[in-house]
């Protein structure tokens, strides 16, 4: 039977297109929800063979794995899942799957409190803060550290186009973290004010490169002319294993009207025959050199960028297929 045939459940197909649209983001949050879509799929899969239900999941794991490219969280949670799925009979396979998924979404947060306990050593009473975007593993190091005692501030980049700080603000506000809100283009003149920049990570490169929200390169840049630190708190599922063979990682292009609207477009000329064309660049991420980064926190410690390889070879071992290939 060929994969045309296969049938996605629509759960999954909505968890892709929230993941598409970011009503589901966050590396780690999409990769959670990627496991959890896998689970519904093996569920309500009415495969008659096994071979079907492989296709199925398979199918499923396709649709997931296209809706955004750039954190590596995504086609890890597909391939630990789908390596789960064991057995010689449909219901056989149906429970490994459902148990993978199961096991995977436990380890993620496991490891995103485990994580958060060792960044938070790195905090000190009355430490400054500076975000950006949204990350729940960096959120989880100020939370560990809340929780052991040790009060921090925060200043939190609006993180344009889409605003993501306003997400940090208010979880952080949530736990009692006074917050100063910035637009990006201050944060240069508040690092004076900083004790530690503090992000999350889409995906770790082999070298220890950083590929985050847009900006956070140019915010690591400024940081160390300032000499304040810059942690990286990413979980071990951020690891990218394709860069050891030297791939690089693909940084996703966004759509225009999330930096210009129709009408600001219009204003400014628009497509008028008279006016040179205006092309609009929306990358949603940028690389952050190893120099730029003082430690990778992850919840097997916290690594200088230069070996972290180290760690992900140990993890991933040399090679990885795509995720459906098992
Ligand atoms: O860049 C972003 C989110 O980008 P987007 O909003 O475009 O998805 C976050 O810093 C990382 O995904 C880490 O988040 P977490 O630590 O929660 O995995």
């Amino acid at each position: 039977m060929d994969s045309d045939q296969s049938v996605v459940d629509p759960a999954v197909t909505a968890t892709a297109d929230d993941i598409a649209a970011m009503r589901i983001r966050g590396a780690a949050t999409i990769a959670d929800a990627a496991a959890a879509a896998l689970a519904t799929q093996a569920e309500r899969s009415d495969a008659a063979t096994p071979a079907a239900f492989e296709r199925d999941l398979r199918a499923g794991a396709r649709e997931l794995y296209e809706t955004r490219p750039t954190a590596v969280s995504l086609p890890n949670a597909l391939r630990y899942v789908l390596r789960g799925m064991e057995g010689e009979t449909v219901s056989a396979l149906r429970s490994s799957t459902i148990d993978a998924a199961e096991t995977f979404r436990a380890e993620l947060e496991q490891a995103q409190s485990k994580l958060g306990e060792i960044g938070a050593n790195r905090l000190r009473d009355g430490d400054v803060v500076m975000t950006h975007c949204h990350s729940t593993d960096a959120l989880a190091c100020i939370e560990a550290a809340l929780e052991s005692g040790t009060a921090v501030e925060a200043i939190i980049k609006e993180t344009r186009p889409r605003k993501q700080g306003h997400i940090t603000a208010q979880r952080l506000r949530e736990l009692g973290v006074p917050v100063t809100l910035i637009v990006d283009n201050a944060a240069r003149r508040y690092l004076d004010e900083t004790d530690h920049v503090l992000v999350g990570a889409d995906s770790i490169a082999a070298d220890g490169s950083v590929i985050n929200k847009i900006g956070t390169s140019g915010l690591a840049v400024n940081a160390r002319e300032r000499g304040v630190p810059v942690m990286v708190a990413a979980q071990t599922i951020k690891l990218h294993p394709d860069t050891m063979t030297g791939q690089t990682v693909a940084i996703e292009m966004r759509a225009e009207t999330e930096v210009l609207s129709a009408d600001e477009r219009t204003a400014i000329g628009g497509d008028a025959d008279e006016m040179p064309p205006l092309r609009v660049e929306n990358p949603a991420f940028d690389v952050t050199p190893p120099r730029y980064v003082d430690a990778i926190v992850t919840e097997r410690g916290q690594f200088p960028p230069e070996s972290i390889v180290t760690l992900m070879r140990e993890l991933f071992g040399e090679t990885t297929a795509e995720p459906w290939d098992g």
